[in-house]
């Protein structure tokens, strides 16, 4: 029985993390919601309106895929050099400097533009770091909590990024840019303020020195060493990615430079590492049992990873396709179609108490014990879900039918429900998962996720660019928006599937660190 002497307890440093996490996203999603309007209206003016548009586009992504590229770099800079803290604390002083560049430079392209490098460097960089610096504050007696802990730092995350989506539009548009930018740079300079107050009260995982039995070590071991009479084939896998991976990038012109980088990188990253786990045993006569073990536990949270990746797919979306249908619903005059964003982060707030409050608790006392894995997978097929009810909103715009966006309520309870399931436990459990020496990577691989999701999306509206596939689409008797609405809702399904199958054999870590 538990006594309330024994009961796990509350690390009392947490609020300094939660808080800055909140005013950190606040400033996030506050520049980052009104950087295209601002590129349109103001500093692309320059560029004849009909190019405008595409080069407002390509500044954007180009931003968006150095913010989730950075966090390999500070995952690895945290791991190997400075550790969590010292890391996130001088990258987020990077990150004020970088606001600070949008707020003066709001005239000159260059300068503003080197404020968005440093913001992409800085909120790329710290982003793994922070969730996992949280979860380093507990330990074996207080691991229940943990959960709970991530969970309130999804609600703050979404409750900064909920006033930002609301404000910061109007800021603009009756204060001007240096006033919109200069404000989510006041609110970065809180965030570390909040971060910095809570260092002596802090634990601190010292960084871990080079290893020669860490993951690539390994990974090369496992490819390398020859076995007698066996054939290489998790080599010729891993030369396979090499060949393909260049393939890709010969391809850019054709797929685009974003496309074209990161299918390179998931070309790679996926045949060596599916090379390697053939035939990793090969590793075990020069590393550690230990070093190899570990190595196979990661590249199996990486293939749960993988399969998380069309969740993000859908989710991303709501940003663009979810958009573009809004513009064509009925709407009252005063709302504009991007103002339905606000519902994800208000909807996050609500879902998160509830789930904890009611659902859970009450599917529990049904007999149904709720892992992690289980909360994932469902939270994946909940997504597909949504994305039905929004292509069969579609088919009915298409068949004439006048629908007012309100329809649209029901498909973003959906797909945040399916969020709150995915993305917020999946911190907890990218975590809990990770060995000592690689947590700020592989949360970092965790980030990388989104960058994957977002890379289907291209390359499916690069190939419904392809005749011979919108030909086949015609024959179904749907628009492509609506054949492109049921396609991922299928792709999300099937990967709930995969991911539940694959969940089954899953043996859990638990890498909490000892009391
Ligand atoms: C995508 N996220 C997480 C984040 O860190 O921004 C959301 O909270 C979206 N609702």
């Amino acid at each position: 029985m538990t006594t309330p002497a024994d009961a796990p307890k509350w690390p009392r440093q947490i609020p300094y993390i939660i808080a800055s996490e909140a005013c950190e996203r606040f400033s996030f999603y506050g520049m980052r919601n009104i950087l295209t309007p601002f590129l349109m209206t103001a500093l692309l003016l320059s560029i004849p309106e009909d190019l405008r548009g595409a080069v407002a586009k390509d500044v954007f992504h180009s931003f968006v895929i150095g913010v989730y590229f950075f966090p390999l770099l500070g995952g690895w800079i945290a791991d190997r050099f400075f550790g969590k803290y010292n890391t996130i604390l001088w990258l987020s002083l990077l990150y004020c400097v970088g606001h600070a560049f949008l707020a003066i430079f709001e005239h000159s392209v260059q300068g503003f533009y080197t404020g968005l490098f440093l913001i992409a460097l800085g909120s790329g960089g710290i982003k793994p770091l922070v969730s996992s610096f949280m979860g380093d504050q507990f330990d074996q007696s207080n691991k229940s909590l943990a959960q709970k802990a991530f969970d309130m730092f999804y609600f703050t995350i979404n409750f900064g990024s909920f006033f930002a989506s609301l404000s910061m539009p109007l800021l603009l548009k009756n204060f001007g840019a240096a006033v919109a930018f200069g404000i989510p740079g006041v609110l970065m300079f809180i965030a570390t303020v909040f971060f910095w107050l809570g260092r002596k009260r802090y634990v601190h995982m010292p960084p871990e020195p080079k290893d020669p039995h860490g993951f690539l070590p390994v990974i090369r071991s496992a490819l390398l060493t020859k076995a007698e009479g066996k054939a290489n084939i998790g080599l010729v896998l891993a030369l396979i990615g090499g060949v393909s991976a260049a393939y890709a990038l010969v391809n850019i012109p054709t797929l685009g430079i974003v496309a074209g980088l990161c299918s390179a990188m998931v070309l790679l990253m996926g045949f060596v590492g599916f090379g390697a786990s053939l035939q990793l045993e090969r590793a075990r006569g020069v590393h550690p049992d230990a070093a190899v073990d570990g190595v196979r536990s990661v590249l199996r949270i990486l293939v749960l990873f993988a399969l998380v990746t069309p969740f993000w797919s859908l989710f991303d979306q709501k940003a663009s396709t979810w958009i573009l249908q809004a513009n064509d619903m009925v709407k009252p005059s005063w709302f504009e179609p991007a103002m339905m964003q606000a519902l994800n982060p208000l909807l996050v707030m609500l879902l998160i108490p509830f789930n904890n409050f009611v659902l859970y608790p009450a599917i529990e006392r049904m007999g149904v014990k709720l892992t992690a894995l289980r909360k994932m997978g469902a939270g994946i097929a909940i997504t597909g879900l949504s994305w039905i009810v929004v292509g069969t909103i579609q088919l009915m715009m298409d068949g004439g039918s006048a629908l007012s966006i309100f329809w649209q309520i029901l498909p973003y309870a959906l797909l945040t429900f399916g969020e709150v399931l995915v993305s917020a436990t999946g911190l907890e459990f990218a975590y809990s998962q990770a060995p000592k020496a690689m947590k700020g990577t592989i949360m970092s691989f965790w980030t990388l996720s989104v960058t994957v999701g977002n890379l289907w999306v291209l390359l499916a509206n690069v190939s419904v660019k392809s005749p011979a596939v919108t030909e086949q689409i015609v024959q179904t008797g749907m628009s492509v928006t609506a054949f492109q609405m049921f396609f991922f809702a299928g792709f999300a399904i099937l990967a709930a599937v995969i991911f539940a199958l694959y969940a089954r054999s899953y043996q859990m870590q638990d890498h909490y660190r000892q009391v």
